[in-house]
């Protein structure tokens, strides 16, 4: 499999290299040349296996020659042995037709780690041997830091590099990250909100006074085998809830588009979905371009969802390119027309494209705390703010009656402890696995949100590659 630049400019890479560079030299974000697909048969076949077995069957195709299928399996058994729930992302029934993927099993509780657990173990995969070093650049609103983190910390050969937008994550949050003291692991709050850290992060990679010294990577779902991993679990639900006979729909809470691409590329695989429900917050980016064709970013708000709180979608880059007939160039100057005015238009093309599987909603803070209520006092599932957004969005749809729809519950409710109380009067205790992450010692820098400083301080800190 090769994988492509969306901006057209950058070198065709194969799975392990497009893994180790995360983003494209141009700017781009790699995408596979083709999708691959998975005929009826072979999707029915997923019925009854493990998650990791699952994964490794609709990993394959993207792997190329860069793992043998057995080592591919053995990396997936070593992630997922990491969850503390059997099924890894167990499907809960809150009502006859509506349903939630839980995908908080993980050891830092949220999504993330059900790519970032296998992504870590790629990087030591495909560095054994070499005598290269990777300087792991992030940004994160709350759960990709700890998740990344998590995934690398200690390990050989691997610096990381983790921006969060001070003050705009929970402590629950921010605790996951800074109380990890590996010497590996560099926590820095920048004087800013995400869309900021993550334009600093891609602004390191065009440096060449940081990108030609350090080999730079992602861990954001820039990095295609993020994205990659998260496929599996809508194939994992879709097959428990019927297909390849029956359709299924899915409600994404949605930020940087990396999880609801996921299902696009699951749909692409030939996964029969009936709909993918991009729900925001306030910060509704996504639904005014999906709806209304209009791509044009405001101020971010900060809302009880921070994860959420975010304007600019890197992944949005992904659905556009391969919507408007995957012309590198064409999509090379769209994009530098968004970063130059802050707004764009889709072409027909895109919203067209777009138009028969993706449906969205804007979730305000009202609606998104009557869904915890519901949740609670109708299924006895006390859910975290984001799954809220999406299930709003998803009580909200109108599809035929035998379509099951299944919101992804990103978050366990314990890592937002203070909306879910003003919600539901609850307060979630946190799990055995963080019980004494008030008592632990934090670590991190507080920076202005400026190339000079953050970049200062990752050359400082960073190891060369050889
Ligand atoms: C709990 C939670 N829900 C939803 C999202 C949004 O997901 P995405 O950025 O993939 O759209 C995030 C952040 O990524 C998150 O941490
Ligand atoms: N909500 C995310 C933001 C980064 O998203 P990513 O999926 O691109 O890593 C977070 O929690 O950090």
């Amino acid at each position: 499999m090769r994988y492509l630049s969306t901006r057209g400019a950058a070198p065709v890479l194969d799975f392990r290299g497009a893994t180790l560079a995360g983003l494209a030299s141009d700017g781009g974000l790699y995408i596979p040349e083709a999708w691959p697909t998975l005929g009826a048969e072979a999707i029915a076949d997923l019925a009854g296996l493990s998650y990791a077995e699952t994964a490794t069957r609709v990993m394959l195709p993207f792997i190329g020659d860069a793992l043998s299928e057995d080592e591919l399996r053995a990396l997936c058994e070593q992630a997922y042995g990491r969850f503390s729930h059997a099924a890894v992302t167990p499907l809960v029934q809150l009502d006859h037709d509506q349903w939630l993927l839980e995908l908080f099993h993980g050891p830092t509780l949220a999504f993330k780690d059900v790519a970032l657990q296998l992504l870590g173990l790629l990087f030591e995969r495909f560095l054994t041997g070499t005598d290269k070093r990777l300087t792991i650049v992030g940004a994160t609103s709350g759960d990709t830091g700890s998740a990344a983190i998590d995934a690398v910390a200690g390990r050989e050969g691997i610096d990381i590099f983790m921006l969060h937008p001070a003050g705009r994550v929970s402590d629950v949050q921010r605790r996951q990250m800074t109380t990890v003291l590996s010497p590996n692991v560099h926590n820095i709050a920048i004087d800013g909100d995400f869309d900021q850290a993550q334009a600093l992060v891609k602004t390191m990679f065009a440096t060449p006074a940081l990108a030609d010294r350090f080999a730079l990577s992602a861990v954001n779902s820039i990095n295609w085998a993020r994205l990659m991993a998260q496929v599996v679990y809508y194939f994992y639900a879709a097959v428990r809830l019927g297909a390849p006979g029956r359709a299924v729909a899915f409600s994404v809470p949605t930020g940087n588009f990396g999880d609801v691409f996921a299902g696009y590329v699951a749909s692409r695989m030939g996964l029969p979905v009936a709909q993918l429900v991009v729900a925001t917050n306030v910060n509704d980016i996504l639904h005014r371009a999906l709806s209304a064709g209009d791509y044009s970013k405001g101020v971010v708000a900060q809302t009880a969802t921070p994860s959420m709180d975010i304007q600019v979608s890197s992944n949005f880059e992904r659905l556009l390119f391969d919507l408007g007939g995957r012309d590198g160039s064409a999509l090379a100057a769209q994009m530098a027309g968004f970063e130059a005015s802050g707004a764009m238009r889709l072409t027909n093309a895109q919203r067209e494209g777009a138009a028969p599987l993706f449906a969205s909603a804007r979730v305000d803070a009202d609606d998104m705390a009557l869904a915890m209520r519901w949740a609670c006092e109708h299924a006895g599932q006390v859910i975290d703010p984001h799954t809220a957004i999406a299930l709003s969005a998803a009580r909200a749809l109108d599809l035929a009656a035998d379509v099951p729809v299944v919101t992804l519950a990103t978050a366990h409710p314990a890592k937002f402890r203070d909306a879910v109380e003003r919600a539901t009067g609850m307060r979630p205790p946190l799990p055995a696995r963080i019980g004494d992450l008030f008592e632990r010692e934090e670590r991190y820098v507080t920076l202005p949100a400026t190339l000079a400083a953050v970049g200062d301080y990752v050359a400082q800190h960073a190891h060369p590659s050889a």
